[in-house]
C-alpha cells in the first residue's frame, strides 16, 4: 500500500443474504482527496463503507485502514464517520454530545471550531431528539469531525439539509480538505458529487464499474445533447437519422444524439426560425445512467 493510500479494499467480495453486495472491488483512497462512491439504490455502497470501517467483514479479500486493521484503534482514531443511521441519545444536548465524544481523543478540535465548520454554534443548547432531520445531520457532521480525522466517511450527509445548510457543508468539506484531510463521500445529488469530489468510483451490483475524475467518467459516454426552442414536433425530430431520443420540457426540445453535426444541419434547416440553440456533452448523470445500463 502506498503511503499516500489512506484506506483500501483489495479484491473485496461480500455476500448479504442472497444478494453479492461486493464482488471483487479494488479501490484506493489518496490522501487529501475526495473520492465519490456512486451508482444507484443497492449498488453496495454503503456495504463497501461498512467494509472499509471493518463493521462488515468480507468473504474475500481484505480493507486496510491507514495500512492497517480496519478494527486496530489506532488507525479508527484518524477517521471520522458519518453513516445514514446514527442512533445517539434523544435527551443529550448537542454540546453535552460534542463534550462525550471530544473527551474520546486526547487533542480533540474545540467545541467552537467543530460547531463553526458544522454550522451548529445557535444549536448546542438544543436536545438532539428535538433537532430537525437536517439539523441532526448537522450535528453528526460535528461529532465526526471532533477528533481531527485525516479521513472523513460521509454516507448521504445532507439528506434532509436544506439549501443554505448543504452550501455551508459543501464549504465545510472544502476547507478540511484544503488542510489534507481525505473524504469518502456517498451521495446521489450528482450536484454534491460535482462540487466536492477530485474523484468517482462507480458501483453497480456490487462491482467497480468506472472510476476516473468527473471530466473522465462524463467524457466516456459520447452522446451529446441539443436544446433549443423550435416549432418542430418530437415525432418530426425522432425520424431523423443520429437522433436517439427527444424530450420536451415546455418550450424546449431537448435532443440526444451521438453526433450531433447533421442533426444540427437538419435542424437549421427544418426550421429557420429556430432558437435559443445549445450544444453539451452528456451531464455526470446521463453519464452515470449509461455506465450502469452497461454493467447490467
Ligand atoms: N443485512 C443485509 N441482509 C441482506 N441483504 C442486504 C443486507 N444489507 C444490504 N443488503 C443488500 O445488499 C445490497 C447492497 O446494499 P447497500 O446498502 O450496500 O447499497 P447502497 O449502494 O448503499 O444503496 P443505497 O443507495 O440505497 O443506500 C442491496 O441489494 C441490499 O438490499
Amino acid at each position: 500500500m502506498s503511503t499516500d493510500t489512506v484506506a483500501q479494499l483489495a479484491g473485496v467480495s461480500k455476500r448479504l443474504g442472497a444478494v453479492q453486495a461486493l464482488d471483487g472491488v479494488d479501490l484506493s483512497i489518496r490522501r487529501g482527496e475526495v473520492y465519490a462512491l456512486l451508482g444507484p439504490n443497492g449498488a453496495g455502497k454503503t456495504t463497501a463503507i461498512s467494509t472499509m470501517l471493518g463493521l462488515v467483514a468480507p468473504d474475500a479479500g481484505l480493507a486496510r485502514l491507514f495500512g492497517a486493521d480496519p478494527a486496530d484503534l489506532a488507525a479508527r482514531r484518524r477517521i471520522g464517520v458519518m453513516l445514514q443511521t446514527a442512533k445517539l441519545p434523544d435527551t443529550l444536548t448537542v454540546g453535552e454530545l460534542l463534550a462525550l465524544v471530544r473527551s474520546y481523543y486526547p487533542e480533540p478540535r474545540s467545541v467552537a471550531d467543530v460547531a463553526a465548520l458544522a454550522g451548529l454554534s445557535d444549536l448546542l443548547d438544543r436536545r438532539y431528539g428535538k433537532l430537525s432531520g437536517g439539523q441532526q445531520r448537522r450535528a453528526q457532521f460535528a461529532l465526526a469531525l471532533c477528533g481531527r480525522p485525516e479521513l472523513l466517511f460521509l454516507d448521504e450527509p445532507t439528506v434532509g439539509m436544506d439549501t443554505q445548510s448543504r452550501e455551508h457543508f459543501w464549504k465545510a468539506v472544502r476547507d478540511l480538505v484544503a488542510h489534507g484531510c481525505a473524504v469518502v463521500l456517498t451521495t446521489h445529488y450528482l450536484e454534491e458529487a460535482e462540487a466536492l469530489a477530485d474523484r468517482i468510483g462507480v458501483l453497480a451490483r456490487g462491482r467497480l464499474v468506472a472510476e476516473g475524475g468527473i471530466e473522465a467518467i462524463r467524457a466516456r459516454v459520447g452522446q451529446r445533447q441539443i436544446r433549443c426552442i423550435t416549432r418542430l414536433t418530437e415525432a418530426c425530430v425522432q425520424a431523423w437519422p443520429d437522433v436517439r431520443a427527444v424530450e420536451r420540457q415546455g418550450e424546449w426540445l431537448h435532443i440526444f444524439t451521438a453526433k450531433p453535426e447533421p442533426v444540427l444541419r437538419e435542424l437549421l434547416w427544418a426550421d429557420t426560425d429556430v432558437r435559443e440553440l445549445e450544444v453539451r456533452r452528456a451531464g455526470l448523470a446521463e453519464a452515470l445512467n449509461e455506465i450502469t445500463r452497461e454493467a447490467a
